[in-house]
């Protein structure tokens, strides 16, 4: 069977440091994996390689069975895959219209010069990612804020004018790196909400960083955990949640003793 997105044995060294170490994983369509690890497991090294931001030192990464080796990092947009990023990458100058519309730029098919040169086609395609645009900023509930400038809107509301960028590539699987921290419960349940509409009215598959293990256990249907850059166990969410490895894997540090409060939480059905 053919994964929409497949690593396999993926491996990224930073002069000695495996930082990403043989790692294999799948995510299907219509699906929600997370990865999870303590500080310094790999997972944003392992986004940085799905989305081409680094190259591999081994191993391989396809999308719908075409192996990305020799793909121009620019060229994965284009392929289906769209990112946000852990640190707001957003232009806090421009508008929110401006912003999602540079994602929008990244997918399209027609470059500076060739817009030089004809006319036809930029313009068809300029009306098209506006009208694009419109319909995410209607999506993500965001029009009342459309014209605002980006630099002066709240955390929670930047986040979302990045899922919209991300989501204006037209992506076939959505990286989404820690997309909920700094943000409130609110915040973070509305962005739940919107994560899950993502994958129903979108038909958009999910790949999550995250730290917050409500969200993780909330809305995965699989789970991924990485520690010191290797895999430790992968399944669903309460399987993942009582492996010995992933528990020995979290304590002591602070994340993990909120992730095994969290978890507990939610194996007691406190929330
Ligand atoms: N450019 C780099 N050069 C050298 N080492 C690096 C580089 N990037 C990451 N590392 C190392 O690789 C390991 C994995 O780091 P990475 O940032 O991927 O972890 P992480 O799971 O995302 O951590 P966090 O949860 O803190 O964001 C760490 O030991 C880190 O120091």
């Amino acid at each position: 069977m053919t994964h929409l997105l497949e690593l396999r044995d993926v491996t990224k060294s930073f002069g000695g440091i495996h930082a990403v170490n043989a790692v294999t994983l799948h995510v299907d369509k219509g699906e929600i994996v997370s990865v999870i690890g303590p500080n310094g497991a790999g997972k944003t090294t392992l986004f940085n390689l799905i989305s081409g931001v680094l190259p591999l030192t081994s191993g391989s990464i396809s999308i719908e069975g075409r192996d990305l080796a020799g793909v121009a990092p620019h060229r994965y947009v284009q392929l289906g895959i769209g990112r946000t990023f852990q640190n707001l990458a957003l232009f806090k100058h421009g508008t929110v219209v401006d912003n999602i519309l540079v994602g929008r730029h990244w997918r399209m098919k027609t470059s500076v010069i060739e817009a030089a040169l004809h006319f036809g086609r930029p313009r068809r395609e300029e009306v098209a990612a506006r009208r694009r645009v419109e319909e995410i900023i209607e999506f993500l509930e965001i029009e009342h804020i459309r014209d605002k400038v980006v630099g002066t809107l709240s955390y929670g509301q930047q986040k979302r004018v990045e899922l919209g960028r991300a989501l204006a590539t037209d992506p076939k699987v959505l990286l989404l790196d820690e997309i909920v921290a700094g943000m409130n419960q609110e915040e973070t349940e509305d962005i739940a909400r919107f994560i899950l509409d993502i994958r129903e009215e979108l038909g958009i598959a999910i790949l999550l960083i995250e730290h917050d293990m409500h969200l993780v256990m909330d809305i995965s249907d699989r789970v991924h955990v990485l520690n010191f850059g290797s895999t430790i166990t992968e399944g669903r969410p309460a399987e993942v949640r009582s492996h010995p490895g992933v528990i020995e894997a979290y304590l002591g540090t602070k994340a993990a003793r909120a992730a095994g409060g969290a978890a507990m939480a939610v194996e007691g059905g406190a929330r």
